[in-house]
């Protein structure tokens, strides 16, 4: 997969540089480039906003600096034999980001991210880019960020965890909260490891009895606990039916 991410603040993207997304990249799993939006303005000041249209507080993103960026990034892609590009769009009034649209975009092979600072991005950039190429206006939860960097880094990593090969085995996605299927869709449960005790805090007896029925389904009544603690919305959208299946194989 190639990641593009054009921003005014190339620093704010240095943790894809580290950890999971980091030794991605080094495998050559996963291909980012970060580019510099200012590289693309040509006054003294560097300009890349301007005050909106109609008035209003803020000022709006302007269409040169992106337009110019995202034509040199998408021949660079394709001079580099990159396809099938997808705008990603961060911004408050987006669709939910979710473990099923990280999924989605998990499948294409050419993520292009363009967070926006300010009030946003002059609209007539996404509609030109739209005619070329899937664009995905993103939300990462309701509330407002200063600036849509921080949602690359959260869709970057959670997209990047689901690539073949970047998870080793012991990792492994599959019982991952909000993975469908897994535990029917609930929250995980608690977990435990060594000491046994700790603090006076014993570890809860039946992890401890090698009963694989009794663990699986105590796991399974904790992340009912906690789903419907924390996430009811849940509750309603899981499968009961595989609850069936999993006692079946308890
Ligand atoms: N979910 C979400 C995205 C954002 C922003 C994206 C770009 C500027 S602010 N805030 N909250």
């Amino acid at each position: 997969m190639r990641l593009d991410v054009v921003t005014i603040f190339p620093e704010y993207l240095e943790p894809l540089n580290v950890s999971l997304v980091g030794k991605a990249r080094a495998r050559g799993q996963l291909n980012v480039q970060v580019h510099d939006l200012r590289a693309w303005t040509y006054d003294r000041h560097n300009t890349v906003d301007d005050t909106p249209y109609g008035g209003g507080p803020g000022m709006v993103m302007k269409t040169d600096p992106w337009g110019d960026a995202l034509d040199t990034v998408l021949a660079d892609g394709y001079e580099t034999g990159a396809r099938e590009p997808a705008l990603i769009v961060p911004t408050p009034s987006g669709r939910p980001f979710t473990q099923e649209l990280a999924v989605e975009l998990a499948e294409r092979p050419w993520l292009i991210f363009t967070p926006a600072r300010y009030e946003g991005i002059d609209r007539r950039v996404t509609d030109e880019y739209a005619t070329r190429m899937p664009v995905h206006e993103v939300s990462i939860g309701d509330y407002v960020l200063a600036g849509g960097e921080a949602a690359v880094l959260v869709i970057t990593e959670a997209v990047a965890r689901l690539l073949p090969g970047v998870l080793g085995n012991a990792e492994s996605h599959r019982d991952d909260s909000f993975a469908p299927g897994a535990m029917a869709g609930l929250l995980e449960g608690p977990v435990y490891t060594k000491p046994p005790v700790w603090r006076g805090r014993d570890i809860p007896e039946v992890l401890l009895s090698g009963h694989h029925g009794k663990i699986a389904r105590w796991r399974r009544d904790e992340a009912l606990r906690r789903t419907t603690l924390n996430r009811p919305d849940l509750i309603e959208r899981c499968d009961p039916k595989a609850f069936d299946k999993k006692d079946r194989e308890m």
